[in-house]
C-alpha cells in the first residue's frame, strides 16, 4: 500500500444546490480482514427494513483481477450480477468502475433507497469516501452518508499497535481514524478488560467516533445508516460532541491520534483557506521533530468574519470543504472556532499556534 493516494485532485468542493431528499445515501463499510464487515452488510440485507438495499462489494479475486459483486435486496430477494474490473490503482479502478457499476445498477433495476459499498481489509477508505463526496457526474445521485468501521475485538489491538515499515501506513488505525462510527465485535471472544482497552485506543485514534459493541455484527441499523456525517444539518450536534474531546499526545510519531483546540473570535475565509491549505496539501505544517503532520480528517465549527451563520469544515484526506449551517451565530453567543485534527505527527498546541497567527489579519481576531 502506497501512502499517498495519486488519484484525488486537489481542490476544494463547492456543493451543488441539490435537496438531500433526492439523492441515495453511501456507507462505505471497512475494517481489516475477517473483522466481520460481510457478516454486517449480511445481517442488514436480512434484517427487516423498509429500504430497497444495494451491496456493493469490493474484494480482490484471484490473481490480480479485481472483482466486484453487485447485490440488491429487494423484498427478501437477493439479485447479483459480478462485473470483472480492470487493474490498476486501486483507487482510480474502484473510482471509474465503481460508479458505473452503480449507475448500470440503477439502469437496470431502478432507483434504490440506500447503497452500502464493503471495500477491502486493506483498502483506504478514504479515498473510495473521496469519489462519492467529490464526484460531480453522480453527485446529484448519491452522497456520502458516513464511514463504518468494523473492528475485530480480539486482534484490532493487535492491528491498531502494530508497527509498519518506514512509509506505510497502519491501516487498521487509518481506518478508525477515518470512521464516523466504528463496531467493535466479535466481543464473545475476549473480556472486559481487554474489550475496555481497545475502546480507549479506538477512542484515543478517534476522539470523536460512535463505538458500538456487537456479536455477529448484529446492530440497531438505525445507529447505523442515515449518520448524515457529513451534512450541514450535522453541524449543531458536532459543536455539541467537539466539546467532549480532548486533545492526545503520541507516544510514538506514527501514532494515529486525535488534537482538537479552541480560538475565540472570527476569522477571514481566505486566510483560512490558505491555512487549510497548507496543512492539507503542502504539508508545510510540522511537528516538534520536524516531521509533517499528516491530517486525514478534519472537522470543525467556524465562526467568518461579517457571517451570520456557522459553517462547518469538514475534511477527508486532501479534501475539505466549508458550508453554511443553517445555524446562526446568537447575538450574545460567544464566537468560537473549533477544530478537530485526526491523523499522524499532530501536535495539537503548534497546530493552535498556526491557526492563529494564520488566519487574524491585521485586526485581532476578536
Ligand atoms: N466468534 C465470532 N466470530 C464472528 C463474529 N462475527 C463474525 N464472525 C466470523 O468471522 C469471520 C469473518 O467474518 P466476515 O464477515 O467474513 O469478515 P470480513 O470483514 O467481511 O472479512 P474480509 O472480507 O475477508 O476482510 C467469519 O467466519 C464470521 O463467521 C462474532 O461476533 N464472533
Ligand atoms: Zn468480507
Amino acid at each position: 500500500m502506497e501512502e499517498e493516494d495519486e488519484c484525488p485532485e486537489l481542490v476544494p468542493i463547492k456543493e451543488e444546490n441539490v435537496g438531500p431528499t433526492a439523492q441515495i445515501p453511501v456507507t462505505i463499510i471497512t475494517g481489516y480482514l475477517g473483522a466481520g464487515k460481510t457478516t454486517l452488510l449480511n445481517y442488514i440485507l436480512t434484517e427487516q427494513h423498509n429500504k430497497r438495499i444495494a451491496v456493493i462489494l469490493n474484494e480482490f479475486g484471484e490473481g490480480s483481477a479485481l472483482e466486484k459483486s453487485l447485490a440488491v435486496s429487494q423484498a427478501g430477494e437477493l439479485y447479483e450480477e459480478w462485473l470483472e474490473l480492470r487493474n490498476g490503482c486501486l483507487c482510480c479502478s474502484v473510482k471509474d468502475n465503481g460508479l458505473k457499476a452503480i449507475e448500470n445498477l440503477m439502469e437496470k433495476k431502478g432507483k434504490f433507497d440506500y447503497i452500502l459499498l464493503e471495500t477491502t481489509g486493506l483498502a483506504d477508505p478514504g479515498a473510495v469516501a473521496s469519489m462519492f463526496w467529490v464526484d460531480a457526474e453522480l453527485g446529484s445521485d448519491v452522497y456520502l452518508d458516513g464511514i463504518v468501521t468494523v473492528i475485530d475485538a480480539k486482534y484490532g489491538m493487535q492491528h491498531i499497535i502494530e508497527e509498519k515499515p518506514e512509509g506505510l501506513v497502519n491501516e487498521a488505525a487509518r481506518q478508525i481514524a477515518l470512521a464516523d462510527l466504528t463496531i467493535i465485535n466479535k466481543t464473545d471472544l475476549v473480556n472486559d478488560t481487554e474489550l475496555g482497552q481497545l475502546r480507549d485506543a479506538v477512542r484515543s485514534i478517534n476522539g470523536l467516533v460512535k463505538i458500538l459493541e456487537t456479536q455477529k455484527s448484529r446492530v440497531d441499523l438505525s445507529q447505523v445508516l442515515d449518520l448524515h456525517s457529513f451534512d450541514t444539518k450535522d453541524g449543531v450536534r458536532l459543536a455539541e460532541k467537539m466539546q467532549l474531546v480532548r486533545s492526545n499526545h503520541a507516544h510514538l510519531d506514527k501514532t494515529m491520534l486525535t488534537v482538537t483546540f479552541e480560538v475565540p473570535g472570527s476569522v477571514s475565509e481566505e486566510l483560512l483557506n490558505i491555512f487549510i491549505q497548507n496543512l492539507l496539501w503542502e504539508k508545510s505544517i510540522k511537528n516538534e521533530a520536524g516531521l509533517p503532520m499528516t491530517v486525514i480528517r478534519l472537522k470543525g465549527i467556524i465562526s467568518f468574519q461579517q457571517k451570520q451563520k456557522k459553517v462547518m469544515l469538514q475534511g477527508v484526506h486532501e479534501l475539505y470543504e466549508l458550508d453554511d449551517t443553517p445555524e446562526l451565530w446568537a447575538d450574545q453567543e460567544p464566537r468560537i472556532n473549533r477544530v478537530i485534527f485526526i491523523g499522524r505527527n499532530l501536535d495539537g498546541e503548534i497546530l493552535k499556534k498556526e491557526f492563529i497567527s494564520a488566519v487574524s489579519n491585521n485586526q485581532s481576531l476578536e
